[in-house]
């Protein structure tokens, strides 16, 4: 195949595509059969109830809980079986609910070790400084100082100084005062107009259907609904009965 077609056959196709997903832990079933896609610089928010499994389907997708049936390819390649650090580098950033930084090393030193090359758009630390303004003054503060916010402003740049095609954000709202929960809508939404792909899982499905183009929503593992952010967001009682919000 010429690189040509290569490139016609991805754009052609999702940038992800999740197919028919089944992921247990231990002998436990948590997802069934779930399926998804998501399109370059498209917003997708991924809801439901407590438990019903978002943060196993951003796993999945990690190869962090590797699914036993179904298929996850990325950018034309199935990835289902690729270690964590590979699917990483192909482009897929990760901001976990809990954000995880190293605590001990210092802001800077996190998004240093972060920084990576990949096919998709390279994000330097001056662009992350501008879209958080307080990041310039964490730099030199170790991880373990930081307050919920900051920690979130860190976590979403070593994001995108991973270069990525796809981010997948896990709660990013959660425990944040409003002016920086408008940051990280505005990042989003700056991601997408710069072709990064989002995939948002919220408790706040109200929040996240107001970035998100598509939405999918799961109820005990399984595919409940999936359609436009736009249905959801103005059809308060179909948003209740699916979400309970
Ligand atoms: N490490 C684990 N071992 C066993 N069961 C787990 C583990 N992590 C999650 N589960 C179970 O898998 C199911 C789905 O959990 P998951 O965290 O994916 O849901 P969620 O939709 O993200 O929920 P929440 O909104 O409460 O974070 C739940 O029943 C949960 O108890």
């Amino acid at each position: 195949m010429t690189a040509l077609a290569r490139r016609d056959d991805r754009a052609a196709s999702p940038l992800l595509a999740v197919e028919g997903i089944d992921t247990f832990y231990g002998e436990s079933q948590v997802l069934f059969d779930v399926s998804l896609s998501v399109g370059p610089g498209e917003v997708l928010a991924l809801l439901g109830p407590n438990g019903a499994g978002k943060t196993t389907t951003l796993r999945s997708i990690l190869g962090l809980t590797r699914p036993r049936q179904g298929r996850v390819r990325f950018d034309g390649a199935e990835v289902t079986d690729w270690p964590t650090y590979r699917i990483a580098r192909a482009g897929i950033g990760w901001v976990p609910d809990d954000r995880r930084l190293c605590p001990t090393l210092t802001v800077s030193k996190n998004l240093a070790i972060a920084r990576k090359r990949t096919r998709f758009r390279p994000w330097s630390l001056k662009e992350a400084c501008g879209i958080f303004s307080a990041l310039e003054h964490l730099l030199h503060r170790e991880a373990e100082n930081l307050s919920g916010g900051e920690m979130q402003m860190a976590a979403i740049s070593r994001a995108l100084l991973g270069s990525p095609g796809l981010v997948l954000l896990d709660e990013p709202s959660q425990g944040l005062a409003p002016r920086i929960v408008e940051d990280v809508l505005a990042t989003i939404r700056r991601l997408r107009d710069e072709g990064v792909a989002s995939i948002v899982v919220e408790q706040n499905a109200a929040l996240a259907l107001s970035v998100a183009d598509r939405a999918v929503v799961l109820d005990r593992g399984r595919i409940a609904w999936a359609g436009e952010a736009g249905r959801l967001r103005d059809d308060p009682v179909l948003r209740r009965q699916l979400i309970g919000t």
